[in-house]
Parts: structure tokens; sequence; C-alpha cells
């Protein structure tokens, strides 16, 4: 479970980003945070693998409270907790597959990993990954020869190789054409059913956090402003969370 009571983070330069944040999500929940650019959902996101620090309150993760998490213990607590980009973040140069294999690094010496000596048990677990997500014929393939959809799916495997309990996904379709977005939102999902993981989600597209999220929360200016059922997110809370009605196509990405 991911507990924020009371948390609040105000930047170096003062900007108050998010302001008493009380959320409980439970593990396996399917959640996508919606809300103008500049409301805070990245910086939402990021608290919870502790990529940023919150400047006061209590997060806790599986109740362990992540800011006085430290050094080994810190590294440890992030591989529980996978996250994908918007631009991706692979190794173009490389093979799929070898992306894949990145995340288990951790795992193992230095030495092999620079050689490139993976097991024969992270080979399997990266292939398996690249299979979930249906692209186990691209595993030797140069990510750069992959469109962006298959490029996010690559970034999904990695992080499921990771074995995560929980996905962070900061915007991850906002760089795909409909058709594609569509079918990635459809791997988060089928990973979140059948593994149980939960995923946390920023998007401004309001029709796919609509379609695939159970649960939504709406920022505005660093504050929740609704934060309940996908199936009761009405006109009138849409305008509560963006500040004016939205127009039909302005829901396929607001
Ligand atoms: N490192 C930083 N230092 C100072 N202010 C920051 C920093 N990062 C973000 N902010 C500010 O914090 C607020 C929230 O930003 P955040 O990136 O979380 O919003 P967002 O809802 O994710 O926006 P977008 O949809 O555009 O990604 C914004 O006003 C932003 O300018």
């Amino acid at each position: 479970m991911i507990k924020f009571d009371n948390v609040n983070k105000v930047y170096p330069n003062g900007l108050h980003a998010l302001k008493n944040i009380n959320l409980e999500i439970q593990q396996g929940e399917f959640v996508a945070i919606i809300g103008l650019s500049g409301a805070g959902k990245s910086t939402l996101l990021r608290t919870v693998n502790r990529m940023h620090d919150i400047t006061d309150g209590v997060l806790t993760v599986n109740g362990q409270e992540v800011n006085n998490l430290k050094g080994k213990e810190l590294r440890k607590f992030r591989r529980g907790i996978g996250m994908v980009f918007q631009s991706f973040n692979l190794v173009t140069r490389t093979s799929v597959v070898k992306n894949v294999l990145t995340s288990r690094v951790p795992d193992m010496p230095l030495w092999k990993s620079i050689i490139g000596l993976y097991s024969k048990e992270d080979k399997v677990v990266a292939l398996e990954a690249l299979d979930k997500v249906g692209i186990l014929d691209k595993a030797y393939v140069r990510a750069d020869q992959l469109s962006g959809g298959q490029q996010q799916r690559v970034a999904l495997a990695r992080t499921l190789a990771q074995n995560p309990e929980i996905i962070l996904a900061d915007e991850p379709v906002a760089a795909l054409d409909p058709i594609t977005a569509v079918q990635v939102m459809d791997d988060f999902k089928k990973i979140n059913q059948e593994l149980n993981m939960s995923v946390l989600i920023n998007i401004h597209h309001v029709d796919l956090a609509l379609k695939y999220a159970d649960r939504v929360i709406g920022i505005k200016a660093g504050e929740i402003v609704y934060d309940g059922p996908s199936s009761e997110v009405t006109h009138d809370v849409l305008t509560q969370i963006y500040g004016r009605e939205l127009a039909q196509d302005e829901m396929m990405g607001a």
C-alpha cells in the first residue's frame, strides 16, 4: 500500500507543488492521475520512489517510510518500483533484450554487466517480459529500429523484468499515435490484472484515463480535487479539475 499522510512538497525556489496530500492506494489498483500541465502530477508520482523528496508529512510504501531510506536500503526499495517515461529512455544503439537486461544489472557484479555476461535465468526473465508485452520476436533487433509504440513496450518489459510491485508511468503514451497509445494502455491493464502490480499513471488523455483506470485522482494547483472511481467522473468533476469545461477533442490529450 502507498500512503500519503498530509504530504507537502515545496521546491527549493519556494513553489508549493503538493499541498496536504492524503491518499491510500492499495496493492493492485490501476490509478490515473489527471490535471492541467503544472498541476503537480509528475511531482506526486516521483515522490513515491523518492526521485523527489517530500518537504513534510509522511509517505509510506508497504509500511516503509520513504524519506527515511538511505543507501543500500533505498536502492533495494527502488528496485521494487518500476518507472516508465514518456521518452522511453532506452539505450537505442543496443538490442532490445540487452535493454531489458539492464534492469537485472543491480543483481549482478559490475564486471559481468560490463562484458554482458548475463545469467541464463536473467535472459529467461528478460525474454519472458518481452513475451508478456508481445514483442518477443524483436528481442535481437536494435532498439532504434523499433516504432515508438514498440519502444515503449520494451521500456515496459524492462520494468517487468525488475519484477516490481508498483509501476509508475509518467505520460507513457503522450508521444504515441492514438492507436498505439491504446495498445500500450492494453499492456498496462494486462500487467495490472495478471500480475497484480499497482499502476499509477500520469496522463493527459482523459478518455484513456476513464477507460483504463479503476480510480482517478484529479489534481489542481497541487491539491487533490477529485479522488474516486473513474466511473463517477462527470463533466462537472472534469470542469473542477481543469478549471473549465473540456471540449470532446480535448478529452484526447487535455
Ligand atoms: N525542480 C523544480 N523546481 C521548481 N519547481 C518545479 C520543479 N519541478 C516542477 N516544478 C513546478 O512544480 C509544479 C508542478 O510541476 P509538475 O511537473 O509536477 O506538474 P505536472 O502536472 O506533472 O505537469 P505536466 O503535465 O506539464 O508534466 C509546476 O509549477 C512546476 O513548474
